[in-house]
């Protein structure tokens, strides 16, 4: 009988207290929501040292007037105040970024259960939010549900603090439209799970994902089980649920969802293993000043010795903090990184205005992928009189800046492209040679009678010269040869935003002709596309269509941006010394390239002509 069993009365007043605790707790919470819309009107930080460090202290003393442990005090309200914090940064997140509904459709990697699953349930519950649920095989899928709007958000692995960066999810980084809008870490407990009916010596097999493989390999190394890759942890533990002699490696939650039971717990090689997930969606978000932000960046530097440390210069003399650096390979270029930074501050903050105009000058490629709130909720430490000043709080004021890229007054001098040893925008003029000829004798004739680059149809990569080619689509973009340097836009394309899109993603430079008919304005709108996207090496091509080169065009050209010009000098029934001419008038107020043909064929050799009267 119930009654009969001593332990049943006291367990009925713990489960009573516990129920109390509960609604305390809850309670706390809409008081913390309460403080929160104070803050709103006082704009003050959501985080108050301060103020912690008091309550803790106070706790502390309390609690051990209660013989309570210091430490399982202060552990505790840590856990409670992290809560409150994260809620508090969620309500002044939906406070200015007020679109969301009820229920959002998130895409996360594997099936119910997979740690990416529990983190995306941690941080929409966290912002009230009803999940409904995406799960999808692989990381490219979750990419394009959100691209396409089939889900709202997708939930990423990033890195783990085992097994390091999750190289795959910083590679779809680079190529994606989707923007970070939060991150989350979630504490990683792998288990053993076995099913009801299975025996721990008879387990041949052993399921996990190949991160939990790596993160747990000091214990797997020892057991003897032949080790099988699953696609998530979901998939692991549906194996191991219905495969006899298996056992899978997965949270003990996650395991519960597929019937199985923890038999060993904590099997990771590091004791803290965490990882941090980041949220993405179509739109990006800005975040309240009164919460500590992160600002992610994709950047590619020059490849000249010392470039990045120039970079990561700007970020110290700032004294912005740089919370993480990660390099990868670029697509299709071998040999080239792609770096991606998380600084702590907001984009929105003066300091980080004045870091990315700074950066774009010195960068080839340069994108934000988003601003979000920083989850990483550090612990006050009692009696520490340093935490007294948070340094995650940048606290400015919110600067947009409303200056386009290509403009002047967002930056006065002049960009300069490099190509191999040739410079569009510095002080000597570059010659572009087109030619339909086989790309040895293009080379041989340029390298005789002098020019910078080939402008060349051709996919043949025997050549030393730096190499451009006309692109109008994007499934020709798709395909270019890794040697391509210059990627050229005609003037039909000017309005094709799709494409003007795609090339802004490449770490390639681009000439962008005028449109037929296009004005000024028109034409920099469409490069302001291309920068926007985080290609910085835009040039533009002032061509021949446009009749003759119009020179009052070029000089206000001049004046409203940064941007390298190049033309193509005269018609084409022009002389060669009258395009000379043309091309050392336009150099003289500030045109940093010419495109002429490279006309094989032609008696006299027009082009030999063209250089001689160029540097005569
Ligand atoms: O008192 C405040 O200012 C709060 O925001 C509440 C609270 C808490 O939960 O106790 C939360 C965050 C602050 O860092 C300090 C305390």
């Amino acid at each position: 009988m119930q009654q009969d069993n001593p332990l049943e009365p006291i367990r009925q007043q713990i489960t009573a207290l516990d129920q109390q605790l509960l609604q305390l707790f809850a309670r706390r919470r809409e008081l913390s929501i309460e403080v929160a819309q104070t803050k709103a009107d006082a704009v003050s930080p959501v985080r108050d040292v301060d103020r912690e460090s008091a309550l803790l202290t106070r706790l502390v003393q309390q609690g051990r007037e209660l013989g309570l442990d210091g430490q399982y005090v202060s552990r505790l309200f840590h856990t409670i105040i992290e809560d409150s914090v994260l809620r508090q940064q969620a309500w002044f997140q939906e406070r200015i970024n007020p679109t969301h509904p009820e229920q959002v459709k998130v895409a996360y990697l594997g099936a119910k259960g997979s740690y990416s699953h529990i983190a995306a349930y941690h941080y929409f519950e966290r912002r009230d939010r009803k999940l409904v649920e995406m799960g999808l095989p692989n990381f490219d899928a979750i990419f394009t549900a959100v691209d396409e709007g089939q889900a709202d958000y997708g939930i990423l692995p990033v890195e783990n603090t085992s097994s390091g960066a999750i190289n795959e999810v910083f590679d779809l980084l680079q190529n994606t439209n989707l923007y970070i809008v939060g991150e989350t870490t979630e504490t990683i407990a792998h288990c053993l799970l076995l099913a009801d009916d299975a025996k721990r010596e008879q387990i041949t097999t052993v399921f996990a994902h190949p991160q939990v493989h790596a993160q747990c390999s000091g214990y797997l190394s020892k057991q003897g089980w032949d080790q099988q890759y699953c696609a998530s942890s979901a998939e692991a533990m549906t194996r191991a649920s219905s495969e006899p002699n298996t056992a899978a490696i997965g949270s003990a939650r996650g395991g519960s969802f597929y019937g199985l039971n923890v038999i060993e717990a904590n099997l990771a090689n590091q004791a803290r293993n965490e990882s941090r997930f980041i949220v993405v969606a179509r739109k990006s978000i800005s975040v309240p000043l009164q919460v500590p932000a992160k600002t992610t960046l994709l950047m590619a530097t020059s490849q000249q010795a010392g470039a990045l440390v120039d970079a990561l210069l700007i970020l110290k003399q700032l004294g912005l903090t740089m919370t993480k650096l990660e390099s990868r390979p670029i697509h299709g270029n071998p040999w080239e990184e792609m770096f991606y930074l998380d600084i702590a501050a907001n984009q929105e903050s003066q300091t980080m205005q004045d870091a990315l105009l700074q950066l774009r000058k010195i960068t080839r490629f340069i994108k934000v992928l988003g601003c979000y709130p920083s989850d990483t909720i550090l612990p006050t430490e009692l009696a520490a009189p340093a935490l007294a000043d948070d340094p995650r709080l940048t606290g400015t004021a919110a600067v947009q800046t409303s200056a386009p890229l290509y403009s002047r007054q967002l930056k006065p001098e002049n960009s300069q492209i490099n190509l191999n040893n040739c410079q569009f925008g510095g002080q000597q003029l570059q010659v572009i040679a087109a030619s339909n000829a086989a790309v040895t004798q293009a080379e041989v004739k340029i390298k005789e009678q002098g020019g910078h680059v080939l402008l060349t149809d051709s996919d043949d990569v025997a050549t030393t010269l730096p190499t451009a080619k006309v692109i109008s689509s994007e499934t020709q973009l798709a395909n270019i040869n890794s040697h391509l340097q210059l990627l050229l836009i005609e003037a039909a394309q000017m309005a094709n935003q799709q494409l003007l899109t795609q090339v802004g993603k490449q770490p390639r430079p681009v000439l962008l002709s005028r449109g037929y008919g296009a004005s000024l304005q028109q034409w920099l709108d469409a490069a302001e596309v291309i920068l926007q996207q985080g290609n910085q090496q835009v040039a533009l091509l002032a061509q021949r269509h446009q009749d003759i080169v119009d020179f009052h065009d070029l000089a206000e050209l001049q004046q409203l941006t940064h941007l390298p010009i190049v033309i193509e000098p005269g018609r084409a029934d022009d002389s060669a010394t009258t395009q000379a001419n043309l091309a050392k008038a336009a150099a003289s107020i500030g045109v940093s390239g010419v495109l002429v043909s490279l006309s094989e064929q032609r008696q006299p050799d027009d082009y030999a002509v063209f250089m001689k009267a160029l540097y005569a």
